[in-house]
Order: C-alpha cells, then structure tokens, then sequence
C-alpha cells in the first residue's frame, strides 16, 4: 500500500472509510461498510457515481449508489436478502494479501478489503470463503476493481457476483450505451424471459432492468451532455447489468429520490446466468477497470 496516497479515516457515521489519491487529483472513497466505493472523482473533483440524496448511510441498510457488491447472489435468484449479504457486512482492511498475478503496482494507489464468513452468516449460507477487493486508482485516474473469491470448504459451492456501479448522467434520456449489440438478455421486467437486442445503440425512455449474456470486455456508456463517455472493461465477469427504475419504480423506492433516476445509470459488470463454482481451495478472480474521457460524440 502506498501510504501517502492512502488514507483511513471515518466518515460522518463513524464507519471506517479509505480515501485513494492519484498523484493528478483524482480520488476514491471506500466505506468498509459493504466494503463498497461510495466515491470516484476526476481530476476536476467532479464525481462520476451516482448516491440518491435519500440513501440510509448507516449499516445495515445498503447505500443507494456507488458501487455495491453483489455476493454470493444477485438480486432475489436464491434464498438470501436480495444481492446477497456481502454490500451490508462490514468488511476489513486486509493488510497481508496474498500475491496477485500481474498487476502493476507501481503506477497505482491501492487498498484491499476483506470479507470472510461469519458465524451468522454460516447459519444461512453454509459455505467458508474468502471475499478479498482490492481497489485500485492509477495515475490517470482509472478505476480498477479486482475481487478473488476463495473456497475454505471440504465441499464446492457456487456463488454470483456483481459490481453494482451507480454511474452519474447528466440526463438519461440522452444517454447511450454500446457494446451490447445482438447480445441475447434475460429481461427482468418480464419474467427473465430472454430476448436478443435489436438496436444499435441503448437508449433510455422507460424502466429497463436486464441481464446481458456473454457480453464483450468492453461497454461504453456515451452521456451526450457531459460530453464524457465512460469506459467499463473487464474480464471473469461475463454478463453486465442494465438498471433504470425510470418514474414510477423511483416513486416506489423508500431510498430513492422521484426524479433522480434522470441522474443515474446502473451499468454491473457481472457473473449471474452462469454461477461460479469452486472446488475446496479454488479460487476465481473478476476485475473491472473503469475510465472516463472526454467524448467526441
Ligand atoms: O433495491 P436494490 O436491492 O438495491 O436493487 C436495485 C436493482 O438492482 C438491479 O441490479 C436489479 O437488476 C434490479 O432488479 C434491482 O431492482
């Protein structure tokens, strides 16, 4: 961990949070609650997630933006709370890491977090694991996100993931994503029946709630007003999220402003159709990058 880039300090509950400086003036913001990035600012200070005005900050309650983890399920496709357990626990900071293969550490500041199974959670998830983020900022400001996920078990077990990423818009109805062209998706508005997208471009104009299968590793989300695009790649984490609640499902969540879906965009690089499954020591790692430019659009 490189310390001077790296602070701990406490947020305005008391919650233990790491703040990641890039040597440019980009920043994050990590709460140990959820072990979840509740900021990521650019070089201009300007943020680029979205958190609802109306979010509880206090745990247990998961807050309304940032990015949330999604484990060991993702939304209500098991028998746990909904998007699993993992973004309402409070995490550690993992101060002894086990070796990563291939990342460069010397053009970044970085913090890595830890989950381990509880002994309540065991009650309702039977299974020893390891949940291990590391959450990386490099030089230019990138957002990296590397999640290893290790079974303690004498016995497989599988789980889903996702990065449950609240990017800010400055209008949704002039926002497009690209890079789900002819992709095949489960559409959570109806029944998780599949469909297969027909558009060139995603367009927003009503709620949209949809799990694109076997995506490619990259996904730009283009928001015409900002003029800035953000850049979503990845790798292990084949599927991503779309979510919009659009007006009338705003109305109806208690943690959520009327109108301030106009703001947001969930994108999720994530692994939900096909769980990972991990024999007794395995272990599976995701990583997302996030980047951001300027778009000439
Ligand atoms: O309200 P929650 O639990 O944070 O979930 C918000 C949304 O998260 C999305 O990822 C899901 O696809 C939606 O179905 C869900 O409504």
């Amino acid at each position: 961990m490189e310390h001077s880039a790296v602070e701990i300090t406490k947020d305005e509950n008391g919650i233990p949070q790491v703040i990641l400086r890039s040597p440019r003036g980009a920043s994050a913001r990590v709460s140990l609650h959820g072990g979840q990035v509740r900021s990521w600012k650019n070089e201009r200070n300007e943020e680029l997630l979205f958190t609802s005005n109306k979010s509880k900050l206090k745990p247990p309650a998961a807050v309304r933006g940032g990015i949330p983890t999604c484990f060991p399920q993702f939304g209500n496709r098991g028998t746990l709370e909904q998007h699993g357990f993992a973004r309402n626990r409070m995490w550690a900071v993992d101060e002894n890491p086990p070796p990563f293969q291939s990342v460069d550490s010397n053009s970044t500041t970085f913090i890595d977090l830890l989950l381990t199974s509880s002994d309540d959670d065991l009650k309702i998830w039977p299974h020893s694991y390891e949940l291990r983020l590391r959450v990386i900022l490099s030089v230019d400001g990138h957002l990296s996100l590397i999640s290893r996920v290790r079974n303690f078990n004498c016995k497989p077990f599988s789980f889903a993931f996702a990065h449950h990423t609240y990017f800010a818009v400055s209008d949704i109805s002039e926002v497009r994503v690209e890079g789900l062209e002819t992709l095949d998706y489960l559409d959570n508005l109806c029944n998780r029946e599949r469909f297969t997208e027909q558009g060139d471009a995603l367009t927003f104009e009503s709620e949209v709630d949809r799990v694109y299968l076997s995506s490619s590793d990259a996904v730009a989300i283009f928001d015409h007003e900002k003029k800035r695009t953000f850049v979503i790649r990845k790798e292990g984490l084949p599927d991503i999220v779309v979510w919009n609640p659009w007006d009338k499902k705003s109305r109806a969540i208690v943690d959520f402003g009327d109108d301030e879906y106009k703001h947001m965009l969930c994108v999720d690089a994530a692994a939900i159709e096909k769980p990972i499954t991990l024999k007794p020591g395995e272990e599976w790692t995701g990583r997302v990058e996030l980047s951001v430019t300027a778009s000439i659009q």
